[in-house]
C-alpha cells in the first residue's frame, strides 16, 4: 500500500511524501485518529531546537504522543477497530541494567524518525498497548506525556530515600500538573507543594496541599525530594532554588529537557548530599502502568480532562500549520489534534 507522510521540511513547512509499505512486514497497521503537541514538537516547528539537530534530523513527521484504531495485525493479537495507545520508543536491543528509553541504539518516534503525522502507522505489536473504552480519545492522546511523569516517579521511588513527607513540583504548565496529580495520588500520605509563575495556572492545581509563586516562597519552607518540570531557560532559575529549599540528602528529579547549558550551584548540591536524577522519555512497563493507572482511578481521567486546552479538527496541511499555531498562543493545557487527513 501508499502511505502518506507528512513531514516538517523546514520551520513551519510541512511536506506530504508517500512511501510504498509491505502488509507483510508482521508489523501492525495503526490509523493514527487522536494526536497531541507537544513542547519538543514545537521546538522543531519553530526551529528553536537549533540549526545543527534540524539539518541533521529534518525532514521528519512530528508528533509523538498519540493514539489510534487497528487496521490490520498479521498475527491477530488486536482486532481491527481495537483502540490502542502507539509507542514512541522503538528500542533495537535488550539490555539487563539500562531501560529502552535511555538506550543509545533506540529509535525516538519525532526526534530523528517519523512520528505519528501519517495516514498509518506501521508498529511492532509490542509498541502499542491496548485501550480500554471507558478512556476518553482527547485524554489518551496526550498519554505519552503521563508516562513520562510515571518514569520519572518510578526512578525516583527506586533512587530516592524513604522519608517522603513533602514533595515540591517545580512548574505550573502540563508536566508539573501531571506530575503532581499522580504524586498525590501515589502517595496520599505526602503534602505536595507546586511552585510556578501564574496565579491564573496555578488556580488549576486544586488537588494539591499548596502552590506558592516562584519570588513569593516562605523561607522556612522546606522539601525531602522535588521535580523539575520547567525545561528552557527557566530550568536553571528553578534547579537552583530547589538546591535552595531542599532537605539534605533529598532528590531531584530533573524532567525538563534546555537546549543550553544549565548553570548549577554545584558547591550545595555536593554539601546537602543532594540525588540529581535525569529523566527521559518512556518505555512499555510505563505505557502499561499509566493505562492502568487510569482504568483504575476515574479522578485522575478526570483531573486530566482539564489539562485539554482546545481540540482542533485536522483535514489539511493548513489545518496541521493552524493546529501548531494556535498551541503557541494558548496560555493552558494541551493542543489535541482529531486527526482526520
Ligand atoms: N523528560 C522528558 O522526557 C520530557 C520532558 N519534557 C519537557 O518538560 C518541559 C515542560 O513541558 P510542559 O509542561 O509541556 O511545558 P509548559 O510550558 O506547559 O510548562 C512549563 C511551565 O513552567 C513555568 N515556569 C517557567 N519558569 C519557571 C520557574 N522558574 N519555576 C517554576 N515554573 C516555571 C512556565 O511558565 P511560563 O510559560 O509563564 O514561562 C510553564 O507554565 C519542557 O522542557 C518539555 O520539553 C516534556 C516531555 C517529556
Ligand atoms: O518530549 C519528549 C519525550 O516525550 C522529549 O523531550 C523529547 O524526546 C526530546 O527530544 P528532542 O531531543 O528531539 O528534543
Ligand atoms: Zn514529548
Amino acid at each position: 500500500m501508499i502511505n502518506q507522510i507528512y513531514r516538517l521540511v523546514s520551520p513551519r513547512q510541512f511536506e506530504v511524501t508517500y512511501e510504498r509499505q509491505g502488509l507483510q512486514s508482521g508489523l501492525v497497521v495503526v490509523r493514527p485518529e487522536y494526536l497531541s503537541i507537544c513542547a519538543a514538537d514545537q521546538r522543531y516547528y519553530t526551529g528553536t531546537r537549533g540549526k545543527e539537530a534540524l539539518s541533521k534530523k529534518l525532514p521528519m513527521a512530528l508528533i509523538h504522543e498519540g493514539i489510534g484504531s487497528v487496521v490490520y495485525d498479521p498475527n491477530d493479537n488486536f482486532k481491527p477497530g481495537d483502540q490502542v495507545v502507539m509507542i514512541p520508543n522503538t528500542p533495537t536491543e535488550k539490555d539487563d541494567f539500562v531501560a529502552e528509553n535511555y538506550l543509545r541504539s533506540s529509535k525516538f518516534r519525532s526526534s530523528g524518525y517519523d512520528g505519528f503525522m501519517q495516514d498509518y502507522v506501521f508498529l511492532d505489536s509490542n509498541r502499542i498497548v491496548l485501550l480500554s473504552e471507558q478512556l476518553k480519545p482527547h485524554v489518551t492522546a496526550f498519554l505519552e506525556l503521563v508516562t513520562i511523569s510515571v518514569h520519572a516517579i518510578t526512578r525516583f521511588d527506586r533512587l530516592a530515600h524513604k522519608r517522603r513527607n513533602v514533595f515540591g513540583v517545580w512548574g505550573d504548565g502540563n508536566l508539573g500538573y501531571i506530575t503532581s496529580l499522580l504524586l498525590k495520588n501515589l502517595y496520599p500520605e505526602s503534602k505536595v507543594c507546586v511552585f510556578g509563575k501564574t496565579e491564573y495556572k496555578l488556580n488549576h492545581f486544586s488537588f494539591v496541599d499548596e502552590v506558592y509563586q516562584i519570588d513569593n516562597i516562605p523561607e522556612t519552607l522546606k522539601i525531602d525530594h522535588a521535580f523539575e518540570c520547567v525545561g528552557g531557560k527557566g530550568s536553571q532559575y528553578a534547579i537552583n532554588q530547589i538546591i535552595d529549599y531542599i532537605n539534605p540528602e533529598g532528590s531531584i528529579s530533573i524532567l525538563g529537557v534546555s537546549e543550553d547549558l544549565v548553570e548549577l550551584n554545584t558547591r550545595m548540591i555536593l554539601e546537602k548530599g543532594i540525588t540529581v536524577i535525569g529523566s527521559s522519555r518512556s518505555g512499555r512497563e510505563d505505557f502499561v502502568k499509566a493505562v492502568n493507572v487510569l482504568t483504575k482511578y476515574e479522578s485522575i481521567q478526570e483531573y486530566l480532562e482539564t489539562l485539554v486546552g482546545s481540540v482542533h479538527e485536522v483535514k489539511s496541511i493548513q489545518d496541521i500549520i493552524d493546529t501548531f499555531e494556535a498551541d503557541l498562543t494558548s496560555s493552558w493545557g494541551k493542543t489535541v489534534m482529531h486527526w482526520k487527513i
